[in-house]
């Protein structure tokens, strides 16, 4: 019983922290765009992301990792034979790789507090692309562990990430033919 407790608050932690992370970028790209507006629209606007993302990021995102990884810790102690299956190394390795992701954020969200924008609005949005490949990879080992089939899961993933590419490409060119007609 105790172990479903666990799972269930890592399951919850783990929806926590992926709104965080999704939220926050979703920031950076509207903080990027208030760098081309006009005084002092620019001012009042950067201000008001920059405390909207050091909130999202101290009250939201990390408490949601941390209740991720303690129940998950709490989960291998409660269930220790689990450490030996292949899935859970593999999806050690990518959450890992989520754990770098969310401390980068972290300090990209110094770097726009020093008005330093390092990434266009548009590189933003790619970059919260990152967190969703990582969720499906992630979440496919979670569900599937062993039985997960290989190929399937790869062509899922790959068709995911064309799929992504492909909405961009579109909606950048929406976006210009909006901004070209809004002009003339
Ligand atoms: C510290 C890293 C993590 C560890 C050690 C870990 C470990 C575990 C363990 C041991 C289970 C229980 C498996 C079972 O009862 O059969 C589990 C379930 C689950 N985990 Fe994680 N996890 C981690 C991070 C994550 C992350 C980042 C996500 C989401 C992206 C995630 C998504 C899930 C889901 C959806 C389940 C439920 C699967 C099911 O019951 O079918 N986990 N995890």
């Amino acid at each position: 019983m105790t172990y479903f407790w666990f799972k269930s608050f890592h399951i919850i932690g783990m929806v926590v922290w992926f709104a965080g992370l999704f939220y926050l970028v979703r920031l950076f790209v509207y903080h990027a765009e208030a760098e081309e507006k006009p005084e002092p629209a620019r001012s009042i606007l950067k201000e008001q992301y920059e405390l909207m993302e050091k909130r999202l990021y101290g009250i939201i995102t990390t408490p949601g990792m941390v209740v991720t990884v303690v129940m998950a810790i709490a989960l291998l102690i409660t269930e220790p034979s689990l450490l030996k299956d292949m899935w859970l190394h593999l999806k050690l390795g990518l959450v890992a790789v989520l754990i770098a992701y969310h401390f980068y954020c972290g300090r990209i969200m110094r770097q726009l507090a020093t008005h330093k924008i390092m990434f266009t609005s548009q590189q933003f949005r790619s970059l919260n692309e990152v967190p969703t490949v990582l969720l499906l990879v992630i979440v496919l080992l979670a569900v599937f562990k062993n039985s997960l089939p290989l190929n399937t899961a790869v062509a899922v993933t790959g068709s995911f990430i064309l799929g992504m590419i492909i909405f961009f490409q579109l909606y950048a060119l929406h976006r210009q033919k909006n901004s070209q007609q809004a002009m003339s």
